[in-house]
């Protein structure tokens, strides 16, 4: 469903800060992989993701969507296939506006204007439902302004913002990593609970490799801006830690002993 094919980006080209950031990358993506994405710092992870929302445009190779080339599509034309979730809770919802108007934003994101801004019964009753499968209490707060809740119920709504409109994509760029374990935990039961109930094709950055071993059919391993390793099925669900702190040291000589992967 998407393919990715030899895609290069280079940053600052030219300049004393060049940096090439991926190299040669091929990665095709089946329908309904849940894909953890582990890498050392630097190793391109969220440039993948960003080339692929169209935040930044490759320099060269073509990224196609289910058969349709989106390599030059501007952003917010990609926007609408997809779901993104970045590591900051602040970042996915409007803290000054309402559980439920946060929602009706994503509800209606990309839909008709004739539509009127007024939330409907029928249209909070879903919401409701929605909020309900979270399991954090928050259906009896529709109107509760989002900057009063915690940051696990904050990434918990933006992940359901995130896939009302059941993307094509789901991209996570590591959206626990700023919550502590056991609500990370609980935002990562719902994440999987959510993919698999809408079977969403999704990529996950983490650097928590354990995470990217429980979770998803597939993982893959970048470095230097390539995929180095890819593997799925009964093989990805035997992996050890120790494995894959063993291909890391035999890629990075040493390095990634201060990587943060390894406080993970
Ligand atoms: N906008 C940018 N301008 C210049 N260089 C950038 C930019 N974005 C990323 N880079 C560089 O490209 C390389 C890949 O960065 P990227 O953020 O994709 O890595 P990452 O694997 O997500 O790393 P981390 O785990 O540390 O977040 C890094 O060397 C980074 O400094």
């Amino acid at each position: 469903m998407l393919e990715l094919k030899n895609i290069h980006k280079v940053f600052n080209p030219g300049t004393i800060n060049e940096k090439r950031a991926i190299q040669n990358l091929s990665f095709t993506l089946n329908d309904g992989d849940f894909v953890t994405v582990i890498g050392g710092n630097g190793a391109g992870k969220s440039t993948m993701l960003n080339l692929i929302a169209g935040v930044y445009t490759a320099d060269a190779g073509s990224i196609v969507l289910d058969g349709a080339d989106i390599t030059k599509l501007p952003e917010y034309k990609r926007a609408k296939l997809l779901g993104r979730v970045f590591q900051d809770p602040m970042m996915g919802t409007a803290g000054n506006m309402g559980i439920e108007e946060n929602l009706a934003m994503a509800y209606r994101r990309g839909r008709t204007r004739t539509l009127r801004w007024g939330i409907s019964n029928e249209e909070r009753e879903f919401y409701k439902e929605k909020l309900q499968m979270l399991d954090l209490g928050l259906e009896g707060r529709l109107t509760s302004k989002v900057r009063l809740l915690s940051g696990g119920q904050r990434q918990a709504l933006t992940l359901l913002m995130a896939t009302l409109q059941n993307p094509r994509l789901l991209l996570l760029d590591e959206h626990t990593a700023a919550l502590d374990p056991k609500t990370a935990h609980k935002v990562l039961t719902l994440t999987e609970k959510i993919i698999s109930e809408n079977r969403l094709s999704t990529l996950m950055v983490t650097h928590n490799m354990k995470d990217a071993i429980r979770y998803g059919n597939r993982l893959v391993m970048m470095h230097e801006g390539n995929i180095i390793y890819d593997v799925s099925g009964e093989e990805k669900a035997n992996l050890q830690v120790s494995d894959l702190l063993a291909k890391f040291e035999a890629v990075s000589n040493g390095e990634f002993a201060n990587d943060r992967m390894l406080l993970a």
